[in-house]
Parts: C-alpha cells; sequence; structure tokens
C-alpha cells in the first residue's frame, strides 16, 4: 500500500483486486445499481449482531444506548444519502483493513476467471460478495464515519474515497459508537433522494433484518404542496427474526431476500427448509441450498456457513459443528432455545445439544435434496453440478446416512456413454440384466480413459452396464461403499472376474480349456516379466485388446495407486495380475516367438499399463522395442 501521511489524515492506494472490483462492479452491476442498499444494511446488522455479541461479556459497550438499529435519511439539497447504525463500528485499523483490502483467500485465483464479458463477470461478482464496494455503483464519493464500541470518543476514523485509486483515513472525534456512511451520489441517480423510493427498497429487499430500520417520517405539507420530513421516527421493516416468524407469513420472496443477506449471496437460492424442532432439544432451523457453488468451496477455511443463535442473539458465523463438512454448501441459521448464550466454539464441540441439531439439520438437507429429486429433477441437476462432488464425501463421512447420501449421488455410465452424471444406483439396479448381482464400476483418471478401458470390453459385448467413474473423490466413494440396496460394488479392474449368472456353460468350459492350452506361454511370459507381474492369466475380459492389467481383490487399484503417488502420500505398492486375451492375434502370435519373446511380452505389459492411464517406467525403452519390432515386422513382409 502507497502512503503519503500528514499529521492526522492519510492517504492510501487500495489493494489491487479491489481497485479491479470497484471497476468492474460499476460497469458490470449497474443494472443491479439498487442492490447497494441492500447489502449497506445488511453489513449494518451483522454490525449490530457483533454488539450485541460482544456485549454478553462486556455491558459497558452499549455504552447509554443499548437499541440497536439501523438509520436511513437523505438530503436533497446536499445529494447526499446516508446509513447509520449504533453496532459494534471500526477502529482506524480496521477501517483500512475491512474498506481497502479484500481478505478473502482466493482472490486473486478468483480475479484471474473474470472475462471481461459484463453480463457474465456481474454473476461471478455476485458469488464473490459484492458488499460494502458496491455503494460506489450510485456513488462518486462515500464518506464514512465509524467509532468501534468502546473506544473514546477521539477515537472516531472518518475514512473517505472516491472509488479510484485510494481513499484517505483521519483520526476524529465522533460522539456516537458504530458507523455512519454517506453516499454522496453520481449524477443521474437523484431519483433515490425520495423517501417513497428508500421506503420500497427496504421493504422489498431488506424487510427481514432483526433491528429497526428507522427513517423520518414524512407527512404531506398542504402550502408547499409536497411530502416534507418531520422530526417522528418510523420503523420500516418489520424488525423481527424472519425464521422465528409462522411459515405461513412469510412470503417466497421474503425467504429469498433473507438468504442474500445471511447466505453474503447475490442470486437466488437453490431450495430451502424451515423447521421449528421441539422435544427433547428446541431449536429453529432456516436452511438453504445455494443454486451455484462460491469460488471458495474447496476451500477448507472458507466462512459464511450457517449462522448460531441462541434465544435470536448472534452468537457466531459459520458454526461449523452444526453441520458435517460434506454439507458446507448449506447456509442459513439456527436458533436453539437449549444453548447458554456463552458458549463457546469448544463447548459446541461437545455439546449434546449441538449434535442433536447437527444430525437434525443434516436429516433435514438430506431430505430436501430427495425432496428435489422426487419433484424437481432441473433443479436437482443443477444442485449435482454444483454440490455433486462435495455430497460424495458424505459417503465416507457419514456412517449414519451413508445409504441415504448413496442414493443421491450421480454418476456417468456405459449406458448413455456421455460425460453426464445422471445415473443413480436405483437406475442402474432397476436397469440390471437378469441374473445380474452386482453393481460394476470402472474408475480411471479422466472420462474418456474410465469409457474406454479394456475392462469394460467383455461388460459392453454382454451389454452390462458399467458406471464410469472418474473423479478423484471416486475411488474414495467405492472404499467406503460396498453395497447398495443388497448389491455389491464392483470394480471391473479388480480380481477374477466372475460374472455369475451372466456366463453360460459353454463360455466356462471354454475357458477352462484355454487356460490348459495357453499355460506353457502363461508361465513364459510370467518367468520374461518377473517382479513386475503377481500372475498372468487367461481372461474373457478382453474381446478387442491383447491384454490388461487388474489389482487383487484387496489391493489398491493401478488408478488409486496414481492418485496417493500424486497427493504425495505413499501407496502399498502390489505388482498387479496381467491378463491376457486368448483370442487375440498378437497373443496367438506370441505362441510361436522365441528370439524376441522377452519384447513382445514388456510390450504387451506396456501397453495394458498405458491403457489403464498409467505412467511408463521407462518411455525411452518402450518406444525403442516399439521400433524394433516394426522394423522385423516390415522385414519379414
Ligand atoms: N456498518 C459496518 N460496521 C462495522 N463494520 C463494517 C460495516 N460495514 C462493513 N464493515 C466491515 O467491513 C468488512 C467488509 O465489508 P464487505 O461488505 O465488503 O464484505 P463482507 O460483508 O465481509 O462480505 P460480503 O461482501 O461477502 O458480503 C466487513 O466484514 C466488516 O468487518
Amino acid at each position: 500500500m502507497s502512503q503519503a501521511a500528514s499529521a492526522t489524515r492519510e492517504t492510501l492506494g487500495f489493494q489491487t483486486e479491489v481497485k479491479q472490483l470497484l471497476h468492474l462492479m460499476i460497469h458490470s452491476l449497474y443494472s443491479n445499481r439498487e442492490i447497494f442498499l441492500r447489502e449497506l444494511i445488511s453489513n449494518a446488522s451483522d454490525a449490530c449482531d457483533k454488539l450485541r455479541f460482544e456485549a454478553l461479556d462486556n455491558g459497558a459497550l452499549f455504552e447509554s444506548d443499548p437499541e440497536l438499529k439501523i438509520r436511513i435519511g437523505f438530503d436533497k439539497a446536499a445529494r447526499t444519502l446516508t446509513i447509520i447504525d449504533n453496532g459494534i463500528g471500526m477502529s482506524r485499523d480496521e477501517a483500512i483493513a475491512n474498506l481497502g483490502t479484500i481478505a478473502k483467500s482466493g482472490t486473486r485465483e478468483f480475479f484471474s476467471h473474470l472475462t471481461g464479458d459484463q453480463k457474465q463477470d456481474a454473476n461471478l461478482i455476485g458469488q464473490f460478495g459484492v458488499g460494502f464496494y458496491s455503494s460506489f455503483i450510485v456513488a462518486d464519493k462515500v464518506t464514512v464515519l465509524s467509532r468501534r464500541a468502546g473506544l473514546p470518543a477521539d477515537q472516531g476514523v472518518k475514512w473517505e474515497s472516491g472509488g479510484e485509486g485510494d481513499f484517505s483515513v483521519e483520526q476524529v472525534e465522533r460522539a456516537a459508537r458504530g458507523t455512519e456512511i454517506t453516499l454522496h451520489l453520481r449524477e443521474g441517480q437523484d431519483d433515490l433522494l425520495s423517501g417513497w423510493k428508500l421506503r420500497a427498497l427496504i421493504r422489498k429487499y431488506s424487510d427481514h433484518i432483526v433491528q429497526s430500520i428507522v427513517m423520518k417520517q414524512e407527512k404531506w405539507d398542504e402550502e408547499k404542496k409536497e411530502q416534507v420530513v418531520t422530526e417522528e421516527d418510523e420503523t420500516v421493516n418489520q424488525a423481527s427474526a424472519l425464521w422465528a416468524r409462522p411459515k405461513s407469513e412469510i412470503s417466497d420472496e421474503q425467504y429469498r431476500e433473507f438468504y442474500k443477506h445471511v447466505g453474503h449471496d447475490f442470486e437466488d437460492p437453490l431450495a430451502w427448509t424451515h423447521a421449528r424442532v421441539e422435544g427433547r432439544s428446541e431449536y429453529t432451523q432456516l436452511l438453504y441450498i445455494p443454486a451455484h457453488a462460491p469460488f471458495d468451496l474447496y476451500d477448507r477455511n472458507q466462512r459464511h456457513g450457517v449462522k448460531l443463535y441462541v434465544k435470536r442473539v448472534f452468537i457466531m458465523d459459520d458454526a461449523e459443528q452444526l453441520l458435517p463438512a460434506y454439507l458446507r454448501f448449506v447456509r442459513g441459521v439456527v436458533d436453539s432455545s437449549d444453548l447458554p448464550l456463552n458458549i463457546s466454539r469448544e463447548i459446541l464441540q461437545e455439546s449434546k445439544d449441538i449434535e442433536a441439531i447437527r444430525s437434525g439439520c443434516t436429516k433435514k438437507i438430506l431430505g430436501l435434496l430427495d425432496d428435489l429429486v422426487a419433484n424437481d429433477a432441473e433443479k436437482y441437476k443443477k444442485f449435482w453440478q454444483a454440490f455433486g462432488r462435495v455430497l460424495k464425501e458424505g459417503v465416507a463421512e457419514d456412517m449414519v446416512n451413508r445409504d441415504k447420501v448413496a442414493g443421491l449421488l450421480r454418476f456417468a455410465s456405459s449406458h448413455a456413454d456421455t460425460t453426464e452424471e445422471n445415473v443413480s444406483l436405483a437406475d442402474y439396479i432397476a436397469r440390471m440384466k437378469e441374473g445380474q448381482e452386482k453393481i460394476y464400476y470402472v474408475t480411471a483418471e479422466s472420462f474418456n480413459a474410465a469409457k474406454n478401458s479394456p475392462h469394460l470390453e467383455i461388460f459392453r459385448k454382454k451389454g452390462i452396464e458399467v458406471l464410469l467413474l472418474s473423479d478423484r473423490i471416486d475411488e474414495w466413494v467405492v472404499t467406503h461403499l460396498h453395497e447398495f440396496d443388497g448389491k455389491p460394488l464392483v470394480s471391473v479392474a479388480k480380481g477374477g472376474l466372475d460374472l455369475g449368472k451372466l456366463e453360460d456353460e459353454a463360455e466356462k468350459q471354454e475357458q477352462e480349456r484355454e487356460a490348459g492350452e495357453f499355460k506353457e506361454l502363461l508361465e513364459k511370459i510370467k518367468k520374461s516379466l518377473g517382479e513386475r507381474v503377481k500372475e498372468v492369466r487367461i481372461t474373457n475380459r478382453l474381446t478387442d485388446s491383447p491384454a490388461c492389467l487388474v489389482a487383487d481383490e484387496h489391493d489398491v487399484s493401478g488408478n488409486l495407486a496414481r492418485i496417493l503417488k500424486a497427493a504425495g502420500q505413499s501407496a502399498p505398492i502390489s505388482a498387479p495380475n496381467m491378463e491376457i486375451n486368448p483370442k487375440h492375434p498378437v497373443v496367438l502370435r506370441l505362441r510361436y516367438e522365441e528370439r524376441k519373446f522377452d519384447d513382445w511380452a514388456a510390450v504387451l505389459f506396456d501397453q495394458a499399463l498405458l491403457a489403464e492411464g498409467g505412467q511408463l517406467d521407462d518411455p525411452a525403452t518402450f518406444v525403442k522395442r516399439i521400433n524394433d519390432l516394426m522394423l522385423a515386422m516390415s522385414l519379414a513382409s
């Protein structure tokens, strides 16, 4: 940050990302300019919540002004709007940090995704959170006066900026605690200088705010023939906790606006569930599923989860104990009637009440997802695209609800052979062939590697569907999910292929005959490859390929071993089995090869490894062998 300090006033430069954000926001969000009011009121409300929480331990913070509220005013002559709160306020350092930098992790990466296309970027910025900086959509100068609760009156701060490259901060005297934001409106924004307009915006976007949002009452003046502002205050919003109101009194519109406040989101939510739970543990939950993934979904430190309230008093943001990690995309509020007000994060971890809330909230969300599956396939598809990968973690993480989570999973499969993940395990079971007892899957590094895996050949020939798993997390899913609805999940690349009733007698007999016939060749290949393979055997898995690699039932699959290696973890390496196709011309040819047998065997192994997405230890030797063999063939012909 650049500095030009004078005695009390100094000018500081915005962090680069803030400059970028400001520029984009002014241009791409202009058509949504009214949201600035919602954002500033949302911040004011959060500031009041924070004060109320800190005051639980230190009542003096209320000073002589215990009634928390937000005031909106306007001055036609000066062309300004003001948003005032008596919440926690900011110290000078906090103002510099909060209003001059963006502290979110992943910010730089986020900015690299902006395209310059206004419509797309507006969407992205919405996901990032627009917040305080949205003031500059309508204002060309913003003045913030603030004093942190508990600091003396001479420790006030005045922050001011034109939203270009820099801002100034100055220490000022300020009797009132909290924050006052004055927007000096841009040309053409004068329609906002209207009590009627502001009231309409507050009712539309901020009705659910818990604190009173007050404005000066207006009256019709017969002489002046216009509305005049009086000295009387009036509360414009309902000023009661939305989640505590009966469901029948809340409109969908109100639910949506409340979501934007708690979820710090710009778009409507996908779905929500609102319930009051009574019994051993009493609480209210209002939980939302967003319509899109936040940019930091995979960041373990991401914030803005579920807020915890105790008897309407805000206690903490992102109380991660309220839901398991695999539901970290959920936003909303839990308000408990049983927990003590002074509960800390440490106590939360051991609280029996929290355990009950967590299991209740988890069931509600899984139920909500079930409901989408049954009643709104389009929405579920959207959900799956945004959060499917996170939900998959639930199979490993949540033993109690494993079957329920498994039922919600969607996979790509050889049925449609497209990348789209839209096959549920129940769909798969419904399509099983007569006599089929298992759910077959293949895991690979990419969709194409899975789809074209040699291990699938016999399944394709027999018309048996195979799930095509190519997410890294899928390996984790299948190590924890052994069966679904009584049907075992089986990898087509592991263990001996036992198709059970799907194989007929004649096929089995032929296999036995071939095993005898090829015994000598198999031993010879094993001897040639040595430690690289555990066993070499005949297979009926293959129709087009000469060979493939197969892990033993309880060994780590080749794909998982590669994932672990890439993640820097040591995998217990055990050599794979090599299976060869007794009908393939290359294999038949090998029976009569003498001179170059070792090269043929090595190439067979290396190709099988490549075909399943593996990497060669010694690619140069592989290339040399291939060239030698090609040359020998061309000389022979
Ligand atoms: N009225 C206020 N009183 C006290 N602090 C405030 C106020 N407004 C903003 N802040 C501080 O400035 C920070 C930045 O605000 P901003 O609106 O940009 O982001 P946010 O609310 O944290 O997140 P998001 O933008 O995702 O909603 C806030 O986190 C808060 O610490």
